[in-house]
């Protein structure tokens, strides 16, 4: 799997070169290449925003830097079709370009599991107020386009949301985790929340761990942890259970 990343703090992904995404990147699963956004600019300031049109604070990144960068990588790609992971993936082989936005659909487990698939996804991080439209529309001409927000609340670019969403769909990527059961039972990944989890000691500050965890009864252990699950998603998360669990 390919990753491009467009961004002009290149330097804030170096936490890539970390942890799981690091061995996966070292072994050769993930293949990811960072832009710097400013290495399409031509003036001497490296200028990649301007002034609205139609006023308004703040300022919005110019398009040509963009349509350079993105031209310039999905022509190096198309020499290179990149393999896609095991599994189905959507069927159209044109490449993905994601942008991390405030107006964008709220990125889940089901687009992790989705972008986990795909071959070849690009990265658009914006910063100031946003980019200029017709990068999205021009790139569409070309390309799978979506908008994808982490949530409802506002950051100061797109950097943390992609770090974010590439950490939830490469522990995806198979070969990635070293024990894949360990992706099954987590949080979302059934729809519901995950349930406590204990270790040793068996009693730490007075506190004990669920007998029912100690009895070596595997069905009863199992029925206690999605009892958990349900009462925790019921607490925390009901609009994620079905009406008739709520
Ligand atoms: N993913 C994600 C995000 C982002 C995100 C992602 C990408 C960029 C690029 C730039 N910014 C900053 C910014 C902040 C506020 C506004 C709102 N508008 C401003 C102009 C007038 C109208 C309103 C826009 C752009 C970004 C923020 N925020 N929250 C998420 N979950």
């Amino acid at each position: 799997m390919r990753v491009d990343i467009v961004t002009i703090f290149p330097e804030f992904f170096q936490v890539l070169d970390v942890s799981l995404l690091g061995k996966a990147r070292q072994d050769g699963i993930i293949d990811v290449r960072v832009h710097d956004l400013r290495d399409a600019t031509t003036d001497r300031h490296r200028t990649v925003d301007d002034t609205p049109y139609g006023g308004g604070a703040g300022m919005v990144m110019k398009p040509e830097p963009w349509g350079q960068t993105i031209d310039a990588i999905l022509d190096d790609a198309a020499g290179q079709p990149a393999v896609p992971a095991e599994g189905s993936g959507s069927g159209d082989a044109r490449p993905l370009v994601v942008f991390p936005s405030p107006a964008g659909t709220v990125f889940t487990q089901a687009t992790a599991r989705r972008y986990a698939l795909e071959p070849h996804i690009v990265f658009g991080c914006g910063r100031y107020e946003g980019i200029d439209q017709r990068v999205f529309d021009d790139t569409a001409e070309r390309a799978r386009v979506e908008l994808v927000s982490l949530g409802d609340y506002v950051l100061n670019g797109g950097e943390v949301a992609v770090t974010a969403m590439i950490e939830a769909f490469g522990r995806l990527v198979p070969g990635v985790v070293g024990n894949p059961e360990s992706l099954v039972e987590e949080s979302h990944e059934d729809g519901l929340l995950e349930y406590p989890s204990y270790t040793k000691p068996a009693l730490w500050r007075g506190r004990e761990v669920p007998d029912v965890l100690l009895s070596g009864h595997h069905a009863k252990i199992a029925a206690w942890r999605h009892e958990q699950q349900i009462e925790r998603t019921r607490r925390v998360r009901p609009e994620l259970l079905p009406p008739e669990l709520r």
